[in-house]
């Protein structure tokens, strides 16, 4: 298809950029609320007609040359809006000798009025249509089967009609919600794992929802999210979002950073980085490596000064750090009291071992900025399980306005929750919201469509970085980056401003992780390199 025919067929559309601004993301009630106030003030099925013409639109744009096409469509309105793509699109296509033919699920009878007007409407104009699919392979599917309505197990003709979906090598456009999906907490409700063999996107309507951009939510919408708001616009409606998306990565500013003629190395920020075991033979986890990439990457995102720290105090100190000869190794008594000094940021666990245990109490009763990772979030498991009462050194770090940031991944977090990781992954926006408000701390809880939440605040969740990531090492190269985000930023601050910082940090990580161009994939160290 030319270019200009693609702009023009997507022109009232968007393509969500992983980097791009922040956005904000609305749950299955507030989506619901905004589609019904919406639909009182439109002529009845606008909303629907707006929807199928919008599916019908980008499934012509990006695959122009389909002429093949299965329709699978549920028995809501996630399936009205498949009924009325196909008749759009059999009406545009049929004269070129194209098929649309619907696979329908569940009980007619039980369609809401506006998914039984499209359906109607399909069979008045002769779509063909079954309880199964044709005996024809599709050059293109599109699947209406469940959206916004599912939360419950995908089970029986509906499970295997999502396993028929995911093995169909054919070009898949998804329906607002990809079949399968939660779309509030981005759970995936399917017994078999989210694998599309062909190549996938998803067309959001109405309203961005979390769950596409947590948990499952990004490997079940494909390569493209695309939105269409269906000329209603969200953002006019009082309704709470339930969490924004990360700001663009415009952090770090390498230009603000040059104009600065005024500033020196104290002005930049100091970390000091509190993590690494040498070897086993000498009595460590053999993870200095982890305290490393922390402190490289808190160096190479603009801090001034960058200690790096051995927890155990018989630990051997390495005189100096050749890939990064700027760090400065010293012994923990001497970084921290020197970080205590400056101020510095303090990152602590990055493979930390059992020699964080003893660190931990000294560090939440001294160290005004605080990241905890990695082992020292394991060390304190038992602590942030309890109930927080007033009185715990979590509130009183809040109350005097020192900054704690928590950056579990979610085995981590689970630990922290006293709960089972799949049940971190079932609910990943109120899990973070949970440690947060329970610790008084804004806590990053990592993994695809990182969360970035903090006490009485909506939370963030991050749309960069990809698979990529999942690699050795990554989270202490984040640790670093939040450490360097926060030292930065010297004068008064605010929670809010806190949790920015840190959403900051993480859609920086993930771009490091888009800006990857070689055929072979990084280690954590040659995202910093
Ligand atoms: N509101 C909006 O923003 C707008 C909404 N629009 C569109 O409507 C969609 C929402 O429609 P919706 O509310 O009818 O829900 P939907 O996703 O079709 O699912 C409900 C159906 O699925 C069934 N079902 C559920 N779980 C199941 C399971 N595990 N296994 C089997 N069946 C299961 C459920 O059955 P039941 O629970 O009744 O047994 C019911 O029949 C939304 O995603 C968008 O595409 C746009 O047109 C305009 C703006
Ligand atoms: N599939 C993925 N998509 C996006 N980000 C990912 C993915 N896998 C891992 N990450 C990111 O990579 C980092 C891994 O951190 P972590 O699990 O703590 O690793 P390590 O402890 O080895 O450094 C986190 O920032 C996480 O969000």
């Amino acid at each position: 298809m030319k270019r200009k025919t693609f702009e023009l067929y997507t022109a009232l559309m968007q393509r969500i950029d992983p980097l791009g601004p922040s956005l904000p993301l609305y749950d299955s009630q507030a989506s619901r609320a905004i589609e019904q106030r919406a639909a009182a003030r439109l002529p009845p099925h606008t909303l629907m007609e707006r929807a199928g013409q919008a599916v019908a639109r980008l499934a012509r744009a990006w695959q122009p040359h389909a002429r093949a096409i299965v329709v699978l469509a549920g028995s809501g309105n996630n399936g009205g809006d498949g009924w009325r793509a196909a008749t759009l699109l059999q009406r545009t296509l049929g004269p070129l000798g194209a098929h649309v033919h619907v696979w329908s699920l569940g009980a007619a009878e039980r369609q809401p009025p506006d998914a039984r007007w499209a359906r109607e409407a399909a069979t008045a104009a002769g779509i063909t249509h079954g309880a199964a699919p044709p005996p024809w392979p599709p050059d293109l599917v599109i699947d209406a089967l469940l959206g916004l309505g599912l939360s419950r197990p995908v089970e029986g003709p509906w499970a295997r009609a999502l396993d028929w979906l995911q093995h169909c090598p054919a070009p898949t456009l998804c329906v607002d919600v990809p079949s399968g999906l939660d779309a509030d907490s981005g759970r995936w409700w399917a017994a078999a794992p989210v694998r599309p063999r062909g190549p996938r996107i998803t067309l959001a309507l109405l309203t961005l929802k979390p769950g596409l951009f947590t948990g499952a939510g990004r490997a079940a919408c494909g390569e493209a999210l695309w939105f269409d708001d269906l000329g209603v616009a969200s953002g006019a409606d009082d309704l709470a979002p339930r969490a924004w998306t990360t700001p663009s990565a415009h952090w770090p500013d390498v230009a603000a950073l040059r104009a600065a003629h005024d500033s020196h190395k104290g002005a930049r920020g100091d970390v000091l980085v509190l993590g690494g075991q040498p070897a086993p033979a000498g009595g460590g986890v053999g993870m200095t490596g982890a305290a490393i990439l922390a402190a490289r990457a808190a160096l190479r995102a603009g801090a001034g000064r960058v200690w790096v720290a051995l927890p155990a105090a018989a630990s051997y100190i390495p005189a100096f750090d050749a890939g990064a000869p700027a760090l400065m190794l010293r012994s923990g008594d001497a970084a921290f009291a020197d970080a205590l000094h400056t101020r510095a940021v303090v990152v602590a666990g990055c493979g930390g071992g059992a020699a964080m245990a003893p660190w931990l109490p000294r560090l939440l009763q001294e160290a005004p900025r605080l990241v905890l990772d990695a082992d020292a979030l394991n060390a304190l498991g038992p602590v942030a399980a309890t109930q927080a009462s007033p009185d715990t050194i979590w509130q009183t770090r809040a109350q005097r306005g020192w900054t704690t940031v928590l950056t579990p991944h979610p085995a981590e977090a689970a630990r922290l929750l006293g709960c089972d990781t799949a049940a971190v992954q079932a609910h990943r926006l109120h899990a973070a919201e949970a440690l947060a408000q329970r610790l008084q701390a804004v806590v990053a809880l990592k993994g695809s469509g990182t969360v970035v939440a903090a006490p009485d605040a909506t939370p963030y969740v991050n749309t960069s970085g990809d698979g990529l990531l999942a690699t050795a090492g990554t989270g202490d190269v984040l640790a670093g980056l939040i450490g360097a985000r926060l030292a930065a930023e010297t004068d008064g601050r605010t929670p809010e401003m806190e949790q920015r910082m840190v959403a900051e940090a993480v859609a920086a990580h993930g771009a490091l992780a888009q800006a990857w161009k070689r055929a072979w994939p990084p280690a954590a160290n040659d995202l910093i390199a």
